[in-house]
């Protein structure tokens, strides 16, 4: 073979091989695509093709993706495409990218043995001089090399909040892309190819090198709307994916989003003339092969076949049936301007906010990192999982976790207590003797606080610095005493830098109380709130604090099974020497939570409550961001929340009457918009923050 370069061209010429030499490659190496692509196909046999379960799905690499994108891009009209481009499943990773200019076919044929099968990397990509008149462009994604793209997640999470409806998600998703990638346009003949080489080029140049970010880009392709459609619908969890052809355009390489609404609708997504609109995925696309975009869930009309129900069993239908991988078919394009239903997870009663009050520009380059982080946790933290019921049977799957033993442990039993009040699963957690303390162990030094619970001494315990929290109640009612338990064997299992650590608990009456390590600096409620807090807290540290919530509530979030704190707020966050900021007081604090309505209106502390949570309604780790919301807004402003109304005002305001804090203008746009996307009801909260756990 001869000598070429790696990026497919013999060196220092164009591309040039003889006849019969391309006859002979081309054969091969579609032979030996279409086995490749066969046995994927093969794939669709599985009834769970189609399921959409990411949990269950390899995550493919950058690498491996962006090959296939570019190849089936490229190629699709030799090779079957099974299921598109970009399937469900796929979730655009970082490091993806796009590649113009240069054809997989010339690249496969003329690479090296190594090379065969792979893209070109994205390092020696990279290294092309821009200048040296190839017409290699590479579109690509990684927000953390991508200050615009970055700046487009937070402006979508912004607005998420405000989302009512997929349809309204959609829209103001096609929108965004739109505006962003050169505006509507009818056709493509309107000059956008033109103006997509105009502006690469510029890019280029300005650069200095042939690699563009995705979000740099003020004009785009179908190929480019249809991937940053894809990753900002990933972002939070539109279910989204790109297959062959356009409506607008004829390009070899056009591509359109399909959106799945409720459990077995589809729907192409219009980025260029009148965006966000939804059409049947069998209306006339243009593609190459004049191949339509192909739909499990819409059946070719050549073939009469039964709508099904499931989603399933569409997607075996739609492989079983071969003519539906690529059949011309009948054009539908009437009435094909679906206005979708609403998803029942969606439909709710809040706000809606105009494009154009949202699309104000947010500066990034005053991001702190921290807040980066404040996103994850956000995002973390609503991974749908189930909820740490307060039964005994969860008690005993804590337990199943290990605890390095403590140095001295003595043997006390539990002889004061009313066994009446023990269950089997309580009994035998409490009855791993390394857990206790003795009350004589212990040197009570001076009381630091109260809590509804008990009173905080600060002690000494085998040399350590130790709070000791004496319970109020030693006369143990069966409900209280699990309560105790509860506390202290879900606290025994948390190993994490932001959350107290337990150190044992004195389980004889009349000293039953919870040991664990005495954090200097007091509550961060009490040091928010004095005179000279801005002085001592400058606001890098603040939000660092709140990166420290973040850690630990992720920490307990991520727990399995997960734990929700329920009465998340400054006074139960104790700083330390360093101001890292650790969580406490969780597990009694459940149950407390579950009384405000009933017994505790007037005393209890409603402020950082959520919603749901004040109306009793069931709750789960989204009331948890709501109340780190509440802090968030404590660390910016430095006021104490709800200052002038009484405990049942709030209750009224925030729990009835979907009032929130005000946040004031001089707050940072990027931390006012996670405080609101806090705010916004459950399910707003639960459907539209669901973020991938990565780094902002
Ligand atoms: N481990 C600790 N180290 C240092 N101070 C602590 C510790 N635990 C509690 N405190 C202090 O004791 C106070 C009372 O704590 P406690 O957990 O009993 O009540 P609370 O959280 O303030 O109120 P409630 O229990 O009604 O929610 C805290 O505000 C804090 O200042």
């Amino acid at each position: 073979m001869e000598s070429v370069n790696k990026y497919g061209y013999r060196k220092g010429t164009t591309p040039f091989k003889s006849w019969a030499q391309q006859t002979e490659e081309s054969y091969q190496l579609q032979l030996a695509l279409v086995l490749r692509v066969s046995s994927r196909a093969a794939s669709a046999d599985d009834p769970n093709f189609l399921d959409i379960n990411p949990a269950e799905q390899p995550t493919a690499s950058p690498e491996t993706l962006s090959h296939r994108f570019w190849v089936f891009s490229a190629w699709k009209n030799v090779v079957p495409i099974v299921n598109g481009c970009l399937s469900y499943f796929d979730r655009i990773p970082d490091g993806f990218y796009l590649i113009h200019g240069m054809d997989p076919y010339v690249w496969t044929i003329s690479a090296d043995q190594q090379d065969m099968g792979q893209i070109p990397s994205y390092e020696s990509l990279k290294a092309i001089d821009p200048c040296n008149g190839l017409p290699i462009k590479v579109v690509l994604i990684n927000k953390f090399r991508d200050p615009g793209l970055k700046e487009l997640r937070y402006r979508v999470m912004s607005l998420s909040c405000n989302w009512v409806s997929a349809e309204d998600a959609i829209h103001q998703l096609a929108n965004l892309v739109c505006h962003r990638m050169g505006g509507a346009a009818s056709t493509e003949g309107e000059g956008l190819g033109v103006r997509w080489k105009e502006c690469a080029e510029a890019l280029k140049d300005c650069l200095g090198t042939v690699v563009l970010p995705i979000g740099s880009l003020s004009v785009g392709l179908c190929v480019h709307r249809a991937l940053l459609f894809k990753v900002l619908a990933d972002l939070v969890y539109l279910p989204c994916r790109i297959a062959e052809g356009c409506k607008y355009c004829k390009r070899d390489d056009a591509s359109s989003c399909l959106v799945k609404i409720a459990s077995d609708r589809e729907y192409v997504v219009d980025l260029f003339g009148e965006p966000g609109a939804l059409s049947q995925p069998d209306s006339s696309l243009n593609s190459r092969s004049s191949v339509l975009v192909s739909s499990p869930f819409c059946h070719p009309k050549l073939k009469a076949v039964g709508i099904s129900q499931k989603f399933r069993t569409s997607g075996k239908q739609h492989f079983y049936n071969n003519q539906s991988h690529k059949v011309a078919l009948h054009d539908a394009t009437s009435g094909d301007n679906h206005k979708c239903s609403v998803s029942p997870l969606l439909q709710i009663d809040v706000r809606k906010s105009t494009l154009d009050s949202d699309l104000q520009i947010l500066d990034s380059s005053n991001i702190f990192p921290e807040l980066r982080n404040l996103s994850h946790f956000i995002k973390g933290s609503l991974l749908p999982s189930p909820i740490l019921p307060i039964g005994h049977g969860e008690i005993q799957q804590i337990s199943a976790f290990s605890r390095p033993k403590p140095a001295m442990m003595n043997n006390l039993s539990f002889k004061g207590v009313n066994q009446a009040v023990w269950s089997t699963a309580s009994h035998e957690l409490f009855l791993e003797e390394e857990f206790n303390i003795a009350w004589t162990e212990l040197i009570i030094k001076n009381r630091i606080g109260r809590g509804s619970f008990g009173t905080v001494h600060r002690a000494k315990w085998q040399d350590a610095d130790v709070a000791v929290k004496v319970l109020e109640e030693q006369e143990f009612h069966a409900h209280r005493f699990e309560e105790f338990v509860r506390e202290v064997a879900i606290m025994k299992h948390l190993r994490h830098p932001n959350i107290v650590l337990l150190m044992g608990a004195v389980t004889q009456p009349p000293y039953l109380s919870i040991v664990t390590e005495y954090v200097s600096r007091g509550s961060l409620y009490k040091l928010l709130h004095v005179p000279d807090s801005r002085m001592v807290l400058d606001e890098r540290r603040r939000l660092k604090m709140a990166y420290d919530v973040v850690n630990g509530m992720n920490y307990l979030h991520q727990f399995k099974p997960p734990i929700v704190h329920r009465d998340l707020k400054s006074p139960n966050l104790l700083v330390d020497s360093n101001y890292t900021v650790k969580i406490c007081d969780f597990g009694l604090s459940r149950s407390k939570a579950n009384t405000y309505l009933s017994s505790k209106t007037a005393e209890g502390t409603p402020e950082w409550m959520a919603p749901e949570v004040l109306r009793e309604e069931l709750s789960d780790e989204k009331s948890d961001v709501f109340s780190f919301g509440v802090i968030l807004w404590e660390l910016v402003t430095l006021q104490q929340p709800w200052r002038n109304s009484t405990s049942s005002q709030v209750i009224g305001a925030v729990g009835f009457n979907s009032k929130r804090l005000e946040i004031p203008n001089n707050v940072n746009p990027v931390v006012a918009a996670l405080i609101k996307s806090c705010w916004a009801e459950i399910f707003a909260r639960h459907s539209l923050l669901l973020l991938p756990i990565e780094e902002m």
